[in-house]
C-alpha cells in the first residue's frame, strides 16, 4: 500500500465512526441498470447508514456513477436508461410511481463534477430550492437560510459582501462550495457527490474535504472518487465497484489494508484500474 493512503488512513482514523449499529438511510436490493440493451449495473445489495460518508471507488466505467444515479433518479433524466430492483429511502420505495421526484431529490441532493451555478447571482443560487420548495415564507426567513447554507459551505465569509454578484464569476473551488450551499439549503437528509474535486486544485480539495467531514454530521453523504486518499482521508466505509459489480463494501481501514477479494486488493494496490 502507498505511504500517503496509509498516512490518510491514520490521518482518519478517529475523525470518523458511525457505529456498525447506525440507523439504514437508503437500502438498494438487487438494483440493475441497463442503458438500451446493455446491463452496466449487475444486481447491486447494499445498505447505506444514516451520517455516514460512503465513498465509492473502482475503475473507470464500472458503475459508480451510474449506481449513484439510482439513489435521487437521475437516471430517470437518460433516455434508453432503465433501473429495475428496489431502491428505498427510509423504508419507502423510490420509484413507487406516486412518489413526486422533485421532492425526493431535495431529500437527496446531488454534486456534480463541475461545479454548475445557475446563471444568476450567488443570493439566488441558494434562494431557489428554498423559494420552490416554500421553505421561507418571508424575505427575513430566506436571508436567514441563504446565510445559513453558506455558513455551513464555508464560504459565507468569502462572498457575504457580494451576494448580488453571479455565482458563475466565483473561483473554480467556490462556485463547488456554493453548488454544496445550494444542495444544503433545502435541508437535504441524502448528499450524493459524483467526483466533486476532480475540476479543482489541491487547496480548494482540501476545503471541500474539510467540509464534507463537517457536512457529515448532519446528512448522510455517498461520494463517488477516483482518488484513493481521498476515499481513506474522508469516508467511514467504502464500496469498491468493478465491471458493473458491486465487489465490497466495508470500513473504509478494512478495504484498504485487508480486503476481502482480490479484485479489491489488486485495485487498490494499483494492479489495474
Ligand atoms: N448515458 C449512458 N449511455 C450508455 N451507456 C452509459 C451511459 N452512462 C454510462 N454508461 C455505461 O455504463 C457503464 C458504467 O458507467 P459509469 O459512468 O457509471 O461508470 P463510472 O464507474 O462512474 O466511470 P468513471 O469513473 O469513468 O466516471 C460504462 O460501461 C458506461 O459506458
Amino acid at each position: 500500500m502507498e505511504n500517503n493512503l496509509q498516512r490518510s488512513l491514520a490521518a482518519a482514523e478517529g475523525t470518523v465512526g458511525v457505529s456498525a449499529a447506525a440507523k439504514i438511510k437508503m437500502t438498494a436490493r438487487d438494483a440493475r441498470v441497463f442503458y438500451g440493451e446493455k446491463e452496466a449495473l449487475h444486481g447491486v445489495n447494499l445498505d447505506i447508514r444514516e451520517n455516514e460518508v460512503l465513498a465509492f471507488i473502482g475503475p473507470s466505467g464500472c458503475g459508480k456513477s451510474t449506481f449513484l444515479r439510482c439513489l435521487n433518479r437521475m437516471n430517470d433524466t437518460i433516455d434508453g436508461c432503465r433501473v429495475t430492483g428496489k431502491i428505498e429511502l427510509d423504508g419507502e420505495d423510490i420509484y413507487d410511481r406516486s412518489l413526486d421526484v422533485v421532492l425526493l431529490r431535495a431529500r437527496v441532493g446531488m454534486v456534480f463534477q463541475k461545479p454548475n451555478p445557475f446563471p444568476k447571482s450567488i443570493y439566488d443560487n441558494i434562494a431557489y430550492g428554498p423559494k420552490l420548495h416554500g421553505l421561507a415564507s418571508t424575505r427575513a426567513e430566506l436571508d436567514e437560510v441563504v446565510e445559513r447554507s453558506l455558513i455551513r459551505a464555508g464560504l459565507w465569509d468569502e462572498v457575504k459582501d457580494r451576494l448580488d454578484q453571479p455565482g458563475t464569476g466565483l473561483s473554480g473551488g467556490q462556485q463547488q462550495r456554493l453548488c454544496i450551499a445550494r444542495a444544503v439549503a433545502v435541508s437535504p437528509e441524502v448528499i450524493l457527490m459524483d467526483e466533486p474535486c476532480s475540476a479543482l486544485d489541491p487547496i480548494a480539495t482540501a476545503k471541500v474535504e474539510q467540509l464534507i467531514t463537517e457536512l457529515a454530521e448532519n446528512f448522510t453523504i455517498v461520494i463517488v472518487t477516483h482518488n484513493m486518499q481521498q476515499a481513506a482521508r474522508v469516508s467511514n466505509r467504502t464500496a469498491f465497484f468493478h465491471l458493473g459489480d458491486l465487489v465490497e463494501v466495508d470500513d473504509t481501514t478494512h478495504i484498504f489494508t485487508s480486503p476481502k477479494d482480490k479484485r479489491t486488493e489488486d485495485y487498490i494496490t494499483g494492479r489495474f484500474g
